[in-house]
């Protein structure tokens, strides 16, 4: 597979890079802060300290929101982000929201991708409840990686107002993290959306992110050919064309949604 991961002082470039980027973003909008949501995971913890190191603690508030199907693990991991950074933060149950909107439409009752879809669009609501109420812009934690192949809910984690680190492929992300001092266990845990119980990103893609890493910056976003590709990586060349539908598939979620051509 392909090492992405930087040098040092490209490290320190790409850092530089990003946290100017949240501060000219907070700048632009006027706002006050920003405001995001930490799951224990390494995109939302990553993000939270770059987020801190640019802006300081106090205008950096984080909300912890978990669900009937989180684990307690990772709730404590989130709030041990929020301790270690020193920043505010509340922690707000979700499912009693979700519960309202299923017995509104109890249909869509055991259909996990549904219900897991709506977890993270109620994460979205109440990340923009406290943004409004408090003047501050929704960081999103999305990463190239999961962005090229849809892996986030539309107008749920994907429900925000910029993306700082959605550019890096997930090994980079993990890098940063790393030289930010985040510790190991969260450096290297298992990647999960946590929607429903014991999800796991890389089962329910269907490939490991070192892999889809090297398949994106050769094919999606570089330039070889899935034949070339596949011969590189030593990979399937289906699993290259997979990669490929992911990303055309999920093209909708990238794009602001569209409207017919005014007419002459
Ligand atoms: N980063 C993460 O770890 C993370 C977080 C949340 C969700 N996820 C994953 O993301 C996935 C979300 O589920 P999903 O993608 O089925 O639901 P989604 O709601 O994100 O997207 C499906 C919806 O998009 C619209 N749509 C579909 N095709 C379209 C097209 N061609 N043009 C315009 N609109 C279109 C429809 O409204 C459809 O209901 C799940 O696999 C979930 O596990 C990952
Ligand atoms: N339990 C959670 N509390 C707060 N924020 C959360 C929680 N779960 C997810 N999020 C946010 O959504 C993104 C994407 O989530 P994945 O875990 O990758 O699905 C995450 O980075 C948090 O910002
Ligand atoms: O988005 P996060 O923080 O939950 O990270 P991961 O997707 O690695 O679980």
């Amino acid at each position: 597979m392909i090492d992405l991961r930087f040098s040092e002082a490209e490290l320190a470039r790409r850092r530089e890079h990003i946290q100017s980027f949240i501060r000219d973003a907070v700048n632009a909008a006027g706002a006050d802060g920003a405001v995001l949501g930490l799951s224990g995971g390494i995109d939302s913890t990553t993000v939270a300290n770059l987020a801190v190191a640019e802006l300081g603690a106090k205008r950096v508030h984080g909300l912890v929101l978990p669900a009937r199907v989180s684990s307690e693990e990772n709730m404590s991991d989130a709030e041990r982000v929020a301790v270690d950074l020193d920043i505010p933060y509340d922690v707000i149950e979700v499912e009693p929201i979700v519960d309202a909107l299923l017995s509104a439409y109890p249909e869509a009752e055991g259909d996990h991708v549904a219900v897991g879809n709506a977890r993270a669009r109620t994460r979205a609501v109440l990340n923009y409840l406290v943004a409004n109420h408090e003047d501050r812009l929704v960081l999103g934690t999305g990463n190239r990686s999961e962005a090229a192949v849809g892996y986030f809910t539309k107008y749920g984690d994907g429900a925000v107002d910029c993306h700082p680190i959605g550019n890096l492929y997930k090994q980079q992300v993990r890098q940063v993290a790393s030289s930010l001092g985040v510790p190991d266990d969260l450096v290297e845990k298992t990647p999960t959306a946590g929607l429903w119980a014991d999800q796991t990103d890389e089962s329910e893609l269907g490939i490991d992110y070192d892999t889809l890493d090297s398949i994106l910056v050769s094919h999606i976003d570089g330039p070889l050919s899935a034949r070339a590709t596949s011969r590189l990586l030593e990979v399937d060349e289906e699993t290259v064309d997979r990669v490929r539908s992911m990303y055309e598939a999920s093209e909708h979620k990238r794009n602001a949604p569209p409207a017919p051509e005014p007419l002459e």
